[in-house]
């Protein structure tokens, strides 16, 4: 009997496939899809833990909304929460419904928990509620790996790695600014989270506590007196001055390396530009430049707008409404900085 005759173009398919995969590997989509899990953990509820090796600056999920709110409301949240959710389809009421939640006194009460819970700032004025980004737990300072930024444009959180992380370490935000003291956050956390911290920074033997608790608040002290540096030399407000503002962001950078607080770096840097633009310092600008482009990529994307924003102001200096509003001084780079 003769072999029935297989359609010609049965070959193409194994092609094809190799073709899709690799185009999906090559894309970064299948590492999105497989950067994490979620799991149940012991002690605090559910959490994400990297499936793979992560390298810094990788996207790790991005996530929209249930829905959002503006951040102050003058009705009941009971009764706008209700209503949000009539609107939502039984699979989004029940990743709504699965979320974690504070204790409360009545079973009415629990949806405004799970609000209160776990929703975070999406935009100006703005709350949202992002069920997937809702799993990620807390670490303080050195111990998160993970922060997100809201993007306007797309309406969505993203999440990026700050850090390397290992397959199988659980995957850490940072719910606050945790530039504080180990007892302070948390009672924070406590009265805001309902959790005690048990992170690798709020766990540290207590000698080696102290150092990170002294670390951390010069940190917040060091950004404070940089917060009053201006570009208007009408608003002396004790703030300080051009080498010495740029050696206290320098300060910060080092602090944060010994502690592992690498969040807020590209911000930080492009704060830097500023007051090197005052001075007319195009040089120095431009290697802080160069380092607000590399921490935002980690920290919000490579494709943010934070990044566009600087790479405008150093191709043009003369535009920025910082320029030579200060005496021209030579100030310090970014040598030496570790990352
Ligand atoms: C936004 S949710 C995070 C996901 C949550 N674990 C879950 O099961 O859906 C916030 C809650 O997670 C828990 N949580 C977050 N970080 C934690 C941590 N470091 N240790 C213990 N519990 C934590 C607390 O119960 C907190 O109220």
């Amino acid at each position: 009997m003769a072999a029935p005759s297989r359609p010609p173009f049965l070959f193409l398919i194994p092609i094809l496939t190799a073709i899709f995969l690799y185009y999906w590997n090559v894309t970064g989509q299948q590492q999105v899809l497989e950067a994490y899990l979620v799991t149940d953990l012991p002690g605090r509820g559910k959490g994400l833990i990297a499936t793979r090796n992560i390298s810094r600056g990788e996207l790790i999920l991005r996530d929209k909304p249930l829905f959002v709110f503006p951040a102050s409301i003058h009705g009941s949240p009971h009764e706008l929460i209700a209503k949000h959710l009539t609107e939502l389809t039984d699979y989004q009421r029940a990743q709504f419904h699965g979320l974690s939640y504070l204790p409360v006194s009545s079973e009415a009460d629990i949806p405004l928990s799970i609000f209160q819970a776990n929703a975070v700032a999406a935009g100006a004025g703005t709350v949202g509620l992002f069920p997937n980004f809702a799993r990620l737990n807390h670490g303080c300072a050195g111990a998160f790996n993970a922060v997100y930024s809201f993007r306007e444009k797309e309406g969505e959180i993203v999440v990026h790695a700050v850090k390397n992380i290992a397959a199988g370490s659980e995957l850490l935000t940072t719910y606050f600014d945790t530039k504080r003291p180990r007892a302070s956050r948390q009672v924070h956390l406590l009265q805001a989270y309902g959790f005690s911290c048990q992170c690798s920074t709020c766990s540290l033997a207590p000698s080696l506590s102290t150092l990170s608790d002294q670390r951390l608040e010069q940190m917040s002290l060091l950004y404070q007196r940089l917060g009053l540096w201006s570009s208007n030399p009408q608003q002396l407000r004790k703030g300080a001055e051009g080498e010495e503002a740029v050696e206290i962001a320098r300060k910060i950078w080092s602090i944060g390396s010994e502690e592992g607080y690498v969040s807020e770096r590209g911000q930080l840097a492009a704060d830097v530009v500023h007051i090197c633009l005052a001075h007319s310092d195009v040089r120095a600008a431009q290697a802080w430049a160069d380092l607000a482009i590399r921490w935002y990529g980690y920290e919000l994307g490579r494709d943010c707008l934070q990044i566009e924003i600087v790479k405008k102001l150093i191709a043009r200096p003369e535009s920025a409404s910082s320029w030579a509003r200060r005496s021209p001084q030579t100030l310090p780079g970014t040598d030496g900085l570790r990352e």
